[in-house]
């Protein structure tokens, strides 16, 4: 999928990353395969997320997509991946605080769904948020904002997961009902993932773990 030569983000190019198994090293996410990413504060991982999801460019080095640079896609390569490739759980969730649970999932599905509606709606009871869905989100506590941004992103079709810290405001009994629903969904797809973490461990099995 994504292959990286020398990737080197500038905010982060005068630290030592001489450790890293991701910062200036030539590597490459393989299709099929489970991902850990696991770093302390500040190394990198909201960076590296938001790297692969087209949002920042202020890096040396090259990242392509199955042998493409990059910085060669247009608008609407970026569209298209997004809508097809990569979903996204973004660590600050960006969901529409007006809209209800209901608007910020339909939103997003009609797009280009992988859910219909009933599947949203059993999704949203297996992660115990169906008392909330004509709520507007901006009402809700994080933990709950946080299983929505979850469903959100596996309502699409994709071959990669892309999640940073999804999990940090969330019980255990969540947290475990969240990983159930992801590894399904991921299957369901036959998609990867790629979870980044503090270094809390959770109930997702994953095939390697690297370190940032
Ligand atoms: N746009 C930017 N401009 C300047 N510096 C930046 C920018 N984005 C990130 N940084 C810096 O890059 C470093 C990595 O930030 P990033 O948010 O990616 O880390 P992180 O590993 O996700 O941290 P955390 O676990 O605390 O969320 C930090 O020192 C941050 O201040």
């Amino acid at each position: 999928m994504f292959q990286f030569s020398n990737l080197i983000p500038l905010p982060l190019a005068e630290k030592d990353l001489s450790s890293s198994e991701v910062w200036g090293c030539d590597w490459a996410l393989v299709e099929g395969t489970a991902y850990f990413l696991e770093a302390p504060s500040g190394r990198g991982k909201t960076t590296f997320q938001h790297l692969l999801y087209g949002l920042r460019q202020d890096y040396s080095g090259q990242i392509s997509w199955k042998g493409q640079d990059i910085r060669q896609f247009s608008a609407e390569d970026w569209a298209l991946l997004r809508q097809k490739e990569l979903a996204i759980i973004f660590q600050d969730l960006r969901l529409f605080p007006q809209l209800s649970m209901a608007e910020n999932l339909i939103l997003k599905q009609e797009l280009n769904p992988a859910m219909d509606l009933d599947q949203l709606k059993a999704a949203a009871e297996e992660l115990d948020m169906m008392e909330h869905w004509d709520r507007p989100t901006g009402l809700l506590s994080y933990g709950q904002k946080q299983r929505i941004a979850i469903i959100r992103a596996l309502s699409q079709p994709f071959s990669l997961l892309l999640m940073d810290e999804p999990f940090a405001h969330l019980d255990q009994e969540n947290i475990r009902r969240a990983c159930q629903l992801i590894q399904r969904r991921c299957e369901e797809e036959k998609a990867s993932f790629l979870i980044a973490s503090l270094g809390d461990d959770y109930f997702l099995n994953y095939d390697k773990s690297i370190r940032l």
